[in-house]
C-alpha cells in the first residue's frame, strides 16, 4: 500500500509542479492558527513546507488563544482576496468563518459544499481528495459506479463530504456513525471502507479480507506513537489493502492543500 501512496504523491506533486512552472498565475496560501495545538502546528508546519519547497508564498498567521475574538478570524477572512484556511481544530468559542468558494481552500464552507451536492466540482476538501485518488488507483478510474464503500465517520470534514462525492459518482454508501452497532456489521460485504472517527481500535485487521481496500484516515497519538483509527493485531497479516499511518491520508490529504490553492489561484 505503501508504494500506491508513494505513486500517487510523486506524481501528483509532478502534475502539480508542472502547473505551476507552465503556469504565469501565482499561487499562494494564507494558514491561520489560533493557540498552541501540538497535532496543528505538525500539520501546518507540513504544509508551510511544502509551499516552501516550491518557492510558493505561504504567509502563517498565528492568534494567541487568549484574546482572539471571532470578529478577528471573520474580518481576516473578509480582507483576503486569496485562498486561506484556518486550521483546526479552534479553542472552544471559535469558528472557521463560512468562506467564499473562491478562496476556501479545504472546502468546509457552505458554498463549496453546496457546489458539491450540486455535483459542481469544486475543490474537495482536502482529506476527500485524498480518499478519492487512492480509490480510483487501487480500484481503476472506471471503479466508481457501483461500488460498494462503508464510510466510519460522520464529519463535516472528511465522512459527509466524503459520502457526497461517492453519491456522485454513483457508488453505494453505507455510513456508520457513534449510534451504528458496528459489531453487528458483516464487513466482508464491502468493497472499500473508509475509517475516519478518530478513535483508535474502531476496526482491526484481523475483520478484513483479501480483495477489499481499507483507508485508514485516522491519526491519534498513543504512547508517542502515531497510529490511525485501525488496530493492527499482532501476528494477524491481513491480505486486504491497509492505508499506513504515519504516511498515509495525511500525507496525501498535506498535498492536496496545494493543489486546491492551485486551482483556486488559476481560477481567479
Ligand atoms: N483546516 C483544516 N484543519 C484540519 C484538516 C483539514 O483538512 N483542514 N484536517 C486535519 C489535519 N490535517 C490537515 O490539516 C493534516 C493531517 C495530517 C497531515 C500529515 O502530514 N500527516 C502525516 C504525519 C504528521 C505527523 O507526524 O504527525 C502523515 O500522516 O504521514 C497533514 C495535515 C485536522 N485539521
Amino acid at each position: 500500500m505503501k508504494a500506491v501512496i508513494n505513486t500517487l504523491y510523486e506524481a501528483k506533486l509532478a502534475e502539480l509542479k508542472e502547473i505551476i512552472d507552465t503556469d504565469s498565475v501565482p499561487v499562494q496560501l494564507t494558514i491561520v492558527t489560533v493557540g498552541d495545538d501540538p497535532a496543528s502546528k505538525v500539520y501546518v508546519r507540513n504544509k508551510v513546507r511544502l509551499f516552501e519547497a516550491l518557492e510558493l508564498p505561504c504567509h502563517h498567521i498565528i492568534l494567541p488563544e487568549e484574546g482572539t475574538t471571532q470578529g478577528d478570524l471573520d474580518s481576516l477572512a473578509a480582507k483576503t482576496d486569496h485562498p486561506i484556511l484556518f486550521q483546526l481544530p479552534l479553542p472552544n468559542g471559535l469558528e472557521a468563518p463560512d468562506l467564499p468558494a473562491a478562496v476556501d481552500v479545504d472546502g468546509f464552507g457552505s458554498e463549496a459544499l453546496g457546489q458539491l451536492v450540486l455535483g459542481q466540482n469544486p475543490v474537495l476538501p482536502c482529506t476527500v481528495q485524498a480518499a478519492i485518488d487512492i480509490i480510483e488507483l487501487h480500484c481503476g478510474e472506471f471503479s466508481f459506479p457501483g461500488l460498494k464503500v462503508a464510510i466510519l465517520g460522520r464529519s463535516n470534514i472528511v465522512g459527509k463530504p466524503l459520502a457526497i462525492e461517492l453519491i456522485n459518482r454513483q457508488s453505494t454508501i453505507s455510513s456508520f456513525n457513534s449510534r451504528s452497532d458496528l459489531a453487528a456489521v458483516d464487513w466482508n460485504k464491502f468493497d472499500v471502507i473508509v475509517v475516519a472517527t478518530g478513535y483508535h481500535g474502531t476496526l482491526d485487521n484481523t475483520q478484513f479480507i483479501e480483495g477489499q481496500l481499507i483507508i485508514d484516515v485516522g491519526i491519534n497519538r498513543i504512547d508517542g506513537k502515531l497510529v490511525g483509527d485501525i488496530k493492527h493485531q499482532d501476528g494477524h497479516l491481513s491480505d486486504a489493502a491497509i492505508t499506513p499511518v504515519p504516511g498515509g491520508v495525511g500525507r496525501l490529504t498535506c498535498l492536496n492543500v496545494l493543489g486546491n490553492a492551485v486551482k483556486l489561484c488559476q481560477a481567479k
